[in-house]
């Protein structure tokens, strides 16, 4: 039980009405999951209006109400707050009520449209060979330094965020590294959250359904800067045109990192083949294991986030050598003279940075053999600019589905087909089951070629009409490799 008054702490109220000092026994924004004692907060949200589900928290149990606007009758012995934002308070209200866990911990979040996940996941394994206990929030797994607590968001609900990060302080964890991603910052999951830095990655196009427009997208990133407390640090990729737009109207310390504009942490590509890249990072030469010139962005990111963070320049460099990126990330899978990359490539800038990256590191006359989707009930203008993507950088391209969702797959193929030149199009098939199109895939490859199955990485499942089906890329690609090979 703790004072509402208390939980209340620096969230900025309209009204109140009743009892401020009543005890509550949770916080709860669904009244699905209302007890006898909660504080019901009603969030407007996309599909509902949590407002409308008051009266059922209430049945529930409710003992006090968080929203913006009062129901037209109130209910006697319930104490009603009026705040000017639900979703805002809804975080500072978790925060208090768990003590504050982001005041006792380094939390830095990362966002951008690509490499969030690479670069929290490279910062966790960092600090973890560094000797820290580390905790981790991220699209494909959260982590309580050494627990896994499965992820159902690439950031989760305000509330969650606060109930991981007080398990990692009580576990002794000194940082954490999370992704910020546009919905969330949007939907304020960030609020209550004490930064010790944010940094940027990049913006293409992406999420334009949710967003509406670029600017608003551009938007979305910005305000986590903007947000930033004075003593934080932000940092921006210099080589991306909105880097130093993040940086505008910061309170927070702006720093760049780049590899083509001179910036506070600079790096040089010496060489990128299949087996890693070789960087020059102010003025040290040091191996790495991941591939391609956007995870050079991603380690020079995670080198000046460590530095940031008070660490030696040297030690980070020599452990940062030793780590391995997230998984479903450019994972390498090579059987009978066949490599097959898995990678969660799902928009256009990444597909076109994956595809390159293979391109650019090819030996000889092998063939690169593309498969990919795109997910239903999301962003449709990426589609054809995929497809197109696709079929420009690979010898052969098998579209088929990702997640479709509620959509017809065949609907989101032909939406996709629409951005194939027509004579590619001799080059490409459309296959609408993704194990038939890896299958396919498999079956034209020959000894040397490269397969890329794009758009699902670490996922081990395929969403169709609200059903998680058992999917997983490399898991199919092994089999059928192995399969091809007994025939
Ligand atoms: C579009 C979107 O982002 N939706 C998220 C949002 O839900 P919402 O606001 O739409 O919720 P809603 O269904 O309209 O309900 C509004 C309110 O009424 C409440 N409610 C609802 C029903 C009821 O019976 N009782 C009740 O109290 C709900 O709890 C909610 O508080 O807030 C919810 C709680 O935080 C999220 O679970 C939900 O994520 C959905 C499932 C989702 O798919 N989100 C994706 C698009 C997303 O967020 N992706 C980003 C990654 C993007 C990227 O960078 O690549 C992510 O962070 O994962
Ligand atoms: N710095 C980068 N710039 C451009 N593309 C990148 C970068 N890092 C990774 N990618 C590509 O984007 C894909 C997704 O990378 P990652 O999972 O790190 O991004 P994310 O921002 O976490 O994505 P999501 O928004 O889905 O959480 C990778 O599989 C790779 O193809
Ligand atoms: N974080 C991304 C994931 C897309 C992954 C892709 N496999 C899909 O399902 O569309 C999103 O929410 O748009
Ligand atoms: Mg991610």
């Amino acid at each position: 039980m703790k004072a509402l008054k208390d939980i209340l702490y620096k969230v900025s109220l309209t009204s109140t009405i009743g009892d401020m000092e009543v005890g509550v026994s949770d916080i709860v924004f669904d009244s699905r999951k209302v007890g006898s004692g909660s504080v019901f907060v009603a969030v407007a949200g996309t599909q509902v209006d949590g407002h409308s589900f008051i009266s059922t928290a209430l049945e529930k149990g409710a003992k006090a109400i968080v929203c913006e606007k009062l129901p037209e009758s109130l209910q006697e012995g319930i104490t009603y707050v009026q705040v000017l934002n639900s979703a805002k308070a809804l975080g500072i209200m978790a925060s208090n009520y768990y003590e504050n866990p982001s005041e006792k911990l380094k939390l830095v979040a990362v966002t951008g449209t690509n490499g969030k996940t690479t670069t929290v996941t490279l910062l966790y394994q960092l600090f973890i060979e560094m000797g820290y206990k580390t905790g981790l929030l991220s699209t494909v797994e959260n982590r309580i330094n050494d627990q896994v607590v499965p992820a159902t968001h690439t950031t989760p609900d305000a509330l969650s965020i606060q109930v991981m990060l007080k398990r990692m302080v009580e576990e002794g964890c000194t940082h954490c590294f999370m992704e910020a991603s546009s919905h969330a910052i949007v939907q304020e999951r960030m609020a209550g959250l004490h930064l010790a830095g944010a940094v940027f990655t990049n913006i293409t196009h992406d999420h334009l359904d949710y967003h509406g427009s670029f600017d608003e997208y551009i938007k979305a990133k910005k305000k986590l800067f903007d947000e930033l407390p004075k003593d934080a640090f932000a940092l921006v990729n210099a080589d991306d045109k909105r880097g130093p737009v993040m940086l505008q109207n910061t309170k927070a310390q702006g720093l760049t990192f780049g590899l083509k504009y001179p910036g506070d942490f600079k790096a040089k590509i010496l060489s990128n083949t299949i087996d890693g890249l070789e960087l020059d990072i102010n003025n040290r030469q040091i191996w790495f294991r991941l591939i391609g010139q956007f995870n050079a962005y991603n380690l020079l990111g995670v080198y000046a986030t460590a530095v940031l963070l008070g660490e030696d320049e040297e030690e980070v460099l020599m452990q940062l050598s030793k780590v391995e990126g997230a998984q479903g990330r450019f994972d390498k899978i090579s059987l009978y003279g066949i490599t097959a990359i898995v990678d969660y490539a799902h928009t256009p800038d990444a597909l076109e940075n994956v595809l390159k990256t293979i391109q650019g590191v090819r030996t000889g006359g092998e063939q690169v053999l593309t498969v990919v989707g795109c997910g239903g009930n999301r962003d449709r203008t990426k589609r054809p600019v995929m497809a197109k993507i696709a079929t420009q950088l690979s010898d052969k391209v098998i579209l088929t589905s990702d997640n479709p969702r509620d959509e017809e797959p065949m609907a989101i193929l032909r939406e996709m087909e629409a951005g194939v030149n027509p004579v590619d199009m001799k080059r490409t098939l459309i296959i609408e089951d993704r194990r038939e199109a890896i299958k396919t895939a498999v079956l034209m490859a020959k000894k040397g070629d490269i397969i890329l199955i794009a758009g699902k990485g670490h996922e081990t499942y395929q969403e169709i009409k609200g059903v998680k089906h058992p999917f997983d890329d490399r898991q199919v690609v092994r089999e059928m490799l192995h399969l091809m090979n007994k025939n």
